[in-house]
């Protein structure tokens, strides 16, 4: 049997370029992380540093240029369109934006989710949308439409949305930066306890400090350069064996 890889995310020497000719200016310096599974990451830094070009480059959105991103043990960069595709199907989207379809009810946008990932049976389907929003705690929701929904609760379907089909990964670019402070906890302790039950790795670009004390790890960018990467809770678990 094959033994699963301890790191999700394996990035060596990562660069990446934007534009053409005398408008080309780099993005992206020389990258070096690897991301454990099951572990809770944040990556944070200065508007402009390069967050969101990380998360579409590992989300295989966009190409990788230069350098090897090895995610879910494939090779990304040179990876033929057929394995981007696979590997997309296995991965959770959750953006600042909610991004719910307004003419679909919560239960129709997180069974959409389970859609995505292949050929799935209707009844299934149904079954485990219902499941997760309960997991969520939105069973008394499921019929209603984003626009009866608080902010918060929208962002409980975007999760449920996300993880419904069991995702390897979980990739969230400020998912709270639209919340109220409850509802910012909520999403949070949400995305980590469904992460922790079912094994799933999230890195989640974020600036709001109630989600750095929840992180296993830190990788904070600037000018689209690595300049520092900390994982306090493993450091103490080191100490304290
Ligand atoms: N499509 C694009 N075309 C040209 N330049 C881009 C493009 N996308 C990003 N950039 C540039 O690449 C750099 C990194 O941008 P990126 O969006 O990754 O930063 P960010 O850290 O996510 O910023 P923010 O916090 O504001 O979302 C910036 O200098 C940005 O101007």
């Amino acid at each position: 049997m094959e033994t699963p890889d301890r790191d999700v995310i394996e990035v060596r020497g990562l660069n990446h370029w934007f534009g053409i000719g005398d408008a080309r200016k780099q993005a992206l310096y020389d990258l070096n992380f690897a991301i454990e599974a099951g572990s809770f990451t944040v990556l944070m830094g200065p508007s402009g540093s390069g967050k969101t070009t990380v998360l579409t480059l590992l989300g295989c959105l966009r190409g990788v240029q230069d350098g090897s991103v090895r995610l879910l043990g494939e090779q990304l960069n040179g990876a033929r369109e057929t394995t981007l595709m696979t590997l997309r199907r296995r991965l959770g989207f959750i953006f600042q934006a909610h991004n719910l379809h307004e003419s679909l009810t919560a239960l129709q946008n997180v069974i959409m989710g389970v859609q995505v990932h292949g050929d799935v049976s209707d009844e299934l389907a149904h079954k485990a949308a219902v499941h997760v929003l309960e997991l969520v705690g939105l069973s008394d929701r499921i019929n209603y439409l984003p626009a009866n929904l608080s902010g918060g609760q929208k962002q409980r379907v975007a999760v449920a949305r996300a993880l419904v089909g069991n995702p390897a990964l979980v990739l969230a670019d400020e998912p709270t930066a639209a919340l109220d402070a409850d509802s910012a906890s909520e999403v949070v302790d949400l995305l980590k306890r469904l992460g922790r039950s079912r094994g799933t790795t999230t890195l989640l670009v974020t600036h709001d400090s109630r989600i750095l004390e929840r992180a296993d790890r830190i990788l904070v960018l600037e000018d689209g350069r690595v300049v520092s990467d900390t994982a306090p809770r493993t450091a103490q678990k080191r100490h304290h064996p």
